[in-house]
């Protein structure tokens, strides 16, 4: 299948500041890429580079298929800048028939496009009036313009209240499952866990880690933990025949093991039978995965 989006050895220097160096990325058709990174990492740069505002140093990149930056990869990406600014006079329904004229579309889809994002009540009413939430969600409709195959979002969920990113990630779900491109940078790392299917984990403009939760979880060789609820008067004898096990101030019992090693200890645990009451397995959360990358480049 036809790549949406490949970028090959991309270097981006501003004079001495190197803010990107030797990025190589491919993502497919429906995939939900995640751009991770301490401020200043390079996030804005790569972004600014795939959507044609700024020419990369050295590197290649195909966008849909074309150079990024022409009409014909203009025509098929949208994007969401971090902070969207609208005009506040203008009614969410006005701004959006704007839009839509812009990029040659039949003006009447503004209230479907308000719909999809949860504005259809506030439609008529002034942008100045709206949340920050709701700014944000008139820049998720006009991303929704054209049916793009790529959608570029700058940390499109900031502002937004956790309902409302529940919802904005069910609409990202809605548009991959049609076959767009997803890629989006975030500093909540709870949300993008398990809302994308590749990870990237940008350190100082270098890749420091790429790939799924999975294969991440896999590289980083991080603890799986298991937290058990012992039955009334059995925490002491659990906690003898578990070596390296912990008295949690809550009564639970918690242990951890390699990653290799989870299914021998669920084994050995679900063998105590009616002395636990409950067991809870904790894998490193993406958080974890990434202060593991970051502390390799200091950061
Ligand atoms: N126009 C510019 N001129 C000079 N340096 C720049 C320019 N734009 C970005 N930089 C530098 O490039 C590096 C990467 O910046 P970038 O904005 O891409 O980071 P980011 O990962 O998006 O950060 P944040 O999470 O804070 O948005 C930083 O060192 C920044 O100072």
């Amino acid at each position: 299948m036809t790549s949406t989006l490949t970028i090959s050895h991309l270097t981006k220097r501003f004079g001495p500041v190197a803010a990107l160096t030797d990025v190589s990325l491919t993502v497919a058709p429906g995939q939900r890429v995640a751009l991770l990174g301490h401020n200043g990492a390079g996030k804005s740069t790569m972004m600014k580079i795939i959507l044609g505002l700024i020419p990369a140093s050295e590197g290649e990149i195909s966008v849909c298929g074309s150079a990024p930056g022409s009409a014909q990869a203009r025509a098929q990406v949208a994007y969401l800048p971090e902070n969207a600014a609208f005009h506040p006079a203008l009614t969410g329904e006005e701004q959006l028939r704007h839009y839509l004229r812009l990029r040659g579309e039949a003006p009447g889809q503004a209230l479907d496009l308000l719909a999809r994002v949860g504005l259809r009540d506030a439609a008529k009413r002034r942008i100045g009036t709206y949340s920050k939430g709701m700014r944000q969600r008139v820049g998720l409709a006009q991303t929704l313009i054209g049916h793009p195959r790529l959608l570029v979002l700058d940390e499109p969920t900031s502002g937004l209240d956790p309902v409302s990113r529940r919802d904005f990630y069910a609409l990202l779900d809605g548009l991959a499952a049609e076959g767009a491109s997803i890629l989006l940078s975030s500093h909540v790392l709870t949300e993008v866990e398990a809302r994308t299917d590749q990870i990237l984990i940008l350190a100082k403009g270098r890749i420091e880690a790429a790939g799924t939760l999975t294969g991440l979880r896999r590289e980083a060789e991080l603890p799986v933990s298991f937290t058990l609820t012992p039955a009334e008067g059995y925490a002491e004898s659990l906690i003898e025949s578990l070596t390296g096990a912990q008295l949690l101030p809550s009564g639970q019992i918690q242990i951890s093991c390699r990653q290799d090693e989870k299914l021998a200890l669920l084994t050995r645990v679900t063998g105590f039978g009616p002395r636990i009451t409950d067991l809870d397995v904790t894998p490193p959360s993406l958080e974890d995965i990434y202060s593991h990358f970051s502390r390799r480049t200091g950061q």
